[in-house]
């Protein structure tokens, strides 16, 4: 008979091989997948080298399986522990030429496990058959129905089957446990979840799962059927593509410091990688170990440059906060692996058939920690790559502080009402002129007069009042503790409320209407008089601790940006209890032009635009560059988050001259207007006519709750959102 033209090419391709030897394993695969040739050509015979890499190991492991009862039985004294398969020492030295696999194998059986206290345990990576849904291609099968063909997983997904489960027996020496390895192209995991019950409610979807078999500790007493199936990792519903996971699969070798040679990296070789196992070793005393070891893929040197324990804890923080995006803050590696081992015990120890799921997925959720007492998962967000924008990864990363460390004091961002994170802002302590604006900081512009030269040490000790205090009426605008004085406060809480109070000073040539650049100019609606503090400075002769210097020295309340529950968006409150009269913050943002302001407002309304109208109208004439604003939407600091409330807001803008003399520029710094409890939210009143749909923000419904709101507009929608907060 014609040789068949396909073996022909197969014992080609392999030539280098036996060609005996080629023909058996070609025999074996032929029966496994039904003389389907597509699968074994695949990939130039991929899966022929791997079956002649597996029956090579296979059968030279049965040689050591006699070698070694043949010793057991000379010698009398050691025995060959029963689970455990022969150790692989060195498949180089001891080869018979007729043993040699036709391809190194990359990840499975007989693979050295880790050296732990002396003792080496090997594991054996099995496949287990997902029992309903898969084809049982013939071969040999051991009597807990798991099947030692790593093939057959590429098999079973080649024919749109998923694969299961890969089980890790627990071949052990006396001293060790159990050998749990993990196949690094499976497993972003997200999950621990317990085997035994959990496995037959799997999710149909669920991918590999890794489970650590059930077997006995190391004190050797064995465990009970219900509690002995320890752990297993559930793969996450992965939507990832397998390029991706490629490239997870080489940060894993890179992360870890593995000295991996290229070629053992990616492609589509599944079993190209350097193969990875995880040790969980316990006894019933109440101690667990866990142990990580590493082999270098089959095929390659062991030229593995093993990372410090330290590097490797590091490099997987690092990996778990760069993958998974949204982590507990107190995530580390080390509790993780003492969550599990905890776990383990607690398995072990109890045998009854409690909600294991839950309890795992607890000690996921609380890693660091001790078990949880009431066994609610909560902590870890898992968040896949995938789902999260760069905006929002940059947000995350200022979770514990958004000023980025720009402030005294950090200012954490929460958001207890739904996933939304702060939009993406610049942040800054101090606003910047954008281009246009004619400010100065120059010391030069201080004339003697306008500031305290002679001073020395705290201006507010000093029996004189010097230049500087002549901002407030009677002296200073501070007391010796830092706050406003109630006198000086209340007249500009009541120059802001009460219209009868109010000094309006009108432009002959208003900038606002002229930046609207229409036909007619319409008349100037009125800029309100504003009192200003005027703070010592770098020019005055006292020192930084000056009790004339409040606003300058900068926030130092512990302040949180969180989300409101009544359709404010995000909101500004504090975390503490503030006393009247107190600084909180001022308002940064970039110093524009009016021109400047209104052509942005052209492009896009506004949400944070604040005018330094104080002086207008006392000068005629004012030249564009000396019209200013502030717009903290895309520079700013934490005032962006102020809401507006209507009148009775807990905190009201004063104008703070610091360092321009120059009157056109001021800085605007918030005051307490009363007590603030802690948690309690602060807002300012925005001064916007909500019946003049004219103004450069973009327009919103009040809900600010306030019995004084000015919002006539206020719509039904914006009412029930109200009632309900
Ligand atoms: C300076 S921002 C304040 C921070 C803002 N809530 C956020 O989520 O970024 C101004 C915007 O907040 C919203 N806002 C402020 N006060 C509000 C109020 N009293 N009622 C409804 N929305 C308000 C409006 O959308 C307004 O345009």
């Amino acid at each position: 008979m014609a040789p068949n033209p396909k073996i022909k090419k197969a014992c080609k391709a392999m030539e280098i091989f036996p060609e005996a030897k080629v023909k058996s394993v070609l025999k074996t695969l032929l029966k496994t997948y039904f003389n389907k040739w597509d699968f074994i050509e695949d990939e130039g015979y991929k899966v022929l080298l791997d079956e002649g890499d597996a029956q090579a190991t296979e059968n030279k492991k049965k040689a050591e399986k006699m070698k070694s009862k043949d010793v057991a039985t000379n010698r009398g004294k050691r025995k060959a522990p029963e689970l455990t398969q022969p150790l692989v020492e060195d498949e180089e030295e001891d080869r018979d030429e007729d043993e040699i696999p036709l391809k190194r194998r990359l990840r499975g059986k007989g693979e050295r496990g880790c050296d732990n206290n002396g003792c080496s345990s090997v594991g054996t990576l099995m496949l287990q058959n997902p029992k309903e849904e898969n084809p049982k291609p013939e071969e040999e099968e051991k009597d807990d129905g798991i099947t030692e063909l790593p093939p057959l997983k590429r098999y079973l997904r080649r024919n749109g089957k998923r694969v299961s489960a890969i089980t890790m027996s627990n071949n052990t020496s006396p001293s060790c446990s159990s050998t749990m390895s993990i196949d690094f192209k499976e497993l972003p995991p997200l999950l621990l979840l317990p085997a035994g019950p959990v496995q037959a409610e799997r999710d149909s979807d669920a991918g590999a799962l890794i489970i650590l078999d059930a077997e006995p500790f190391t004190d050797h007493k064995p465990m009970t059927p219900g509690n002995s199936s320890a752990l297993m990792l559930e793969m996450e519903k992965s939507k990832m593509r397998v390029e991706e996971r490629d490239r997870e699969t080489k940060d894993s070798l890179n992360d870890t410091a593995m000295d991996v040679p290229p070629s053992a990296i990616g492609g589509s070789s599944e079993h190209k990688f350097a193969a990875a196992a995880l040790e969980l070793a316990s006894s019933t005393s109440g101690e667990a170990k866990i142990c990580l070891s590493f082999a270098p893929a089959t095929g390659e040197t062991a030229n593995l440059c093993l990372p410090s324990m330290e590097d490797l804890r590091r490099a997987m923080e690092e990996k778990c906060l760069r993958s998974y995006k949204i982590v507990h803050p107190d995530f580390s590696v080390l509790g993780f692996m003492k969550a599990m081992c905890s776990c383990y015990i607690d398995l072990a120890k109890n045998s009854t058939n409690q909600s294991l799921e839950t309890e795992t997925m607890c000690a996921v959720s609380k890693a660091g920690d001790e078990s949880s007492a009431d066994g609610t998962s909560m902590g870890l967000v898992v968040a896949p790559e995938c789902e999260i924008s760069a905006d929002g990864w940059r947000a995350i990363s200022n979770i514990k502080d958004i000023a980025v460390g720009e402030e005294n004091t950090e200012i954490p961002w929460v958001n207890e009402i739904n996933d939304e994170v702060p939009s993406r802002f610049h942040y800054m302590p101090q606003s910047f002129v954008f281009r246009d604006a004619a400010v100065k900081f120059s010391l030069s512009s201080f004339s003697d007069e306008q500031c305290c030269s002679t001073c020395i040490g705290d201006c507010l000790a000093s029996a004189m009042p010097c230049n500087c205090a002549t901002a407030a009426d009677n002296g200073f605008a501070y007391t010796v503790d830092g706050l406003l004085k109630e006198n000086f406060l209340e007249d500009r809480i009541s120059e802001a409320r009460d219209q009868r109070k109010q000094v309006l000073q009108f432009c002959a040539e208003c900038p606002l209407e002229k930046a609207k650049k229409e036909e007619i100019l319409e008349p100037c609606k009125g800029h309100l008089k504003r009192k200003a503090i005027k703070e010592c400075w770098i020019r005055c002769g006292c020192t930084k601790r000056c009790g004339n210097r409040v606003v300058q020295r900068g926030i130092h309340n512990k302040l949180q940006v969180f989300f409101t529950q009544n359709g404010k968006g995000w909101g500004l409150r504090t975390l503490e209890k503030l006393p009247k009269g107190a600084f909180v913050c001022e308002y940064i943002g970039e110093i524009l032009t009016i021109p400047e302001l209104y052509q942005r407002s052209f492009e896009d309304k506004l949400t944070s635009p604040v005018l330094l109208d104080a002086h207008w109208g006392s000068e005629e004439g004012l030249e564009n560059s000396k019209t200013l604003s502030l717009d903290g939407t895309r520079y700013g600091n934490i005032s962006r988050f102020l809401n507006h409330r209507c009148v009775d807001a807990n905190l009201i803008e004063i104008p703070v001259h610091v360092e321009a003399p120059d009157q056109h520029y001021y800085h605007l710094a918030f005051f307490t207007t009363r007590d603030v409890e802690a948690m309690e939210e602060l807002s300012w009143d925005y001064g916007i006519d909500f019946d003049d749909d004219d103004h450069l923000m973009k327009p919103f419904d009040c809900l600010c709750g306030s019995r004084f709101c000015r919002n006539s507009k206020l719509s039904k929608k914006a009412k029930k959102v109200m009632n309900r907060a």
